[in-house]
Parts: C-alpha cells; structure tokens; sequence
C-alpha cells in the first residue's frame, strides 16, 4: 500500500502521547489490556478494528475520560491523571461517537460549547469566539447552518456539527470516534481531508480501512482489547492482520488510474459467522 496520496506525510518529530501497559475494564471485565504505542506529533493514526475490539475505549483512555486499571497515558511525558480537567481540555479534543445534541440550541450556539475551556470562570461569547465558531463550521462546510436550530440538522449535519464543535476547541491533540458515520462519499473525503489538512495530532477510530489507508499516516489494528499491530497502512494492514483481526479475505488490487494499492475484501467461507 502506498503512502497517504491527499498531502504529503507529515513530518512527525517527538511522542505527543505515550501508551504504557494499558489496561481498561467496563465493570468487571477487562476489555482493553497490554495496550503500549505513541502517538508521535503531527501524525494522523487510524484505529481500526472489529465491532467491541476496543476502539472508543481507548480513545477514551487517551483522552484521560476512561480511568485505566492498569498502565498509564502520558501527554508530553505528564500522566494524564495528574492534569485539571481545564487543562486537558486546553490539550485535547475528544469528539465521541453518540453525543446527544442540546436539542434547543441553534448549531452556532452548539459549537460555541466547544470554548469553554478557553474562557475565564463566568465569562460569555464576544467576537473572537464568534470568529472561532464561524472557522469552525466553515471547515466542516456548514456556515450556512449557524443559526439553524440543532434538532432539524440531518444525520451528517450532525456528525460534521460535533466536529465543528470539537474544532473550535482549538486544541493540539483530536481523537474521531467514527467522524464519518452518517455521511455521504463526497463528505467523508472532505472530512478526513480536512482532518488530514489541520497539521494537528489526530487520532480517529474508523471502520473503513480502505479510508484509513489513503488518508493516515499509521494504522493500529485493535482485536479483542489488545493492540495487535501498529504500522504504515502498508506494514499493519496485511492480508494476514486482517484475517486475523476481521475473519475476512483480503487482495490488494492497483488502481488502473492511481496506480494506488486498494484492498478487496470477501468473505472467508471456513469462518464461523459472528
Ligand atoms: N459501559 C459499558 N458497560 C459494559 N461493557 C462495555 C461498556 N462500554 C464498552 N463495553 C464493552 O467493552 C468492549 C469494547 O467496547 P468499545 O466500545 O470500546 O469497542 P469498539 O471497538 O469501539 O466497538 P464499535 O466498533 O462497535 O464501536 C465491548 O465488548 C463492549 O461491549
């Protein structure tokens, strides 16, 4: 597979987040373990990995919301658990994949939530806040929506509000949860472009492995809690790791135009449905 053809690879110099001997439990089981990578600065990392593998989890736990039982995440070489809650906010963007909208709001107001953590106890909106909404929105392509009110957005308009949400947060670090869920083909490449184009460190949960190869710098592939690989689209999404990963068949196949690698995927016959 080659490398992400929509800009060049971004030059990734230090670790933004280091991942040590993590482990997660929802109750009592354990559902995230042995989990050790970094994000390096700048880069754009895929997690991917079958339905329950781990995904939103870990991106919880890398944003310090899910308390891990075991190991540890560093920001800059701080552990999370040791920095304010505002201060984290400062630092990190963590954009889930369910967010129940504020039903009575209009979507400029919405977004505005996402500059809380910029303002001094007890202050409002004034036009540099404004300003940063309106840049928000205008990068998910939906300026026109600022005065709509959240409940009579679509699907997609949703998805791209919580970004712009997200966005206007302003911070280093973003972790995706599935930010193309609900949208059409054309806005999914739009978003991760955009996405790819911020020059920020990102870290986006994503089924379509397909996307994540073209537009990301690494690829982690999650399986049952555990990390098992971490690497370049071409070194982590072999034909074996996603057998093993997803129980499905996979044929790299060269686009006639691109001359890029894409991946066919079909059934394995020998697997046990799930
Ligand atoms: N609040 C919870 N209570 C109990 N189990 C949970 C809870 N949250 C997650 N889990 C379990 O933890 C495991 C990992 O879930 P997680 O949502 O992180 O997976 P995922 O890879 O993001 O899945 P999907 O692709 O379906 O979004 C799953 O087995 C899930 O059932």
């Amino acid at each position: 597979m080659t490398a992400p053809a929509e800009t060049q690879p971004i030059q990734a110099t230090d670790d933004h987040l280091t991942v040590s001997g993590l482990a997660c439990a929802a109750g009592k089981r354990v559902v995230l373990r042995d989990v050790d990578f970094a994000v390096r600065r700048g880069e754009l990392l895929a997690l991917v990995g079958p339905n329950g593998s781990g995904k939103s989890t870990l991106l919880r736990a890398l944003g310090g919301v899910r308390k891990p039982v075991a190991g540890d995440v560093l920001l800059d070489d701080v552990p999370l658990g040791q920095l304010s809650a505002r201060r984290r906010a400062r630092a990190i963007t963590l954009v889930g994949q369910e967010e129940a909208l504020p039903a009575d709001l209009v979507v400029g107001e919405m977004v505005a939530l996402g500059r809380t953590p910029h303002r001094p106890p007890w202050a409002g909106g004034d036009a540099a806040e404004r300003a940063a909404v309106l840049a928000a929105l205008d990068q998910v392509g939906l300026a026109y929506a600022v005065d709509h009110p959240v409940e009579q957005l679509s699907g997609g308009e949703r998805r791209r509000a919580l970004l712009a949400r997200g966005l206007a947060q302003q911070t280093p670090l973003m972790l995706l949860d599935e930010p193309t869920n609900h949208l059409d083909l054309r806005h999914q490449l739009g978003l991760l472009r955009t996405v790819r184009g911020l020059g920020k460190t990102v870290v986006v949960a994503m089924h379509d492995l397909d996307l994540a190869a073209t537009f990301c710098d690494r690829i982690a592939v999650l399986h049952d809690g555990t990390l098992l690989t971490i690497g370049t689209p071409a070194d982590a999404l072999t034909p074996t790791v996603i057998h093993d990963a997803f129980g499905v068949l996979a044929t790299p196949v060269t686009h006639p135009r691109t001359g890029r690698t894409h991946l066919l995927f079909s059934a394995d016959e020998t697997e046990p449905h799930p």
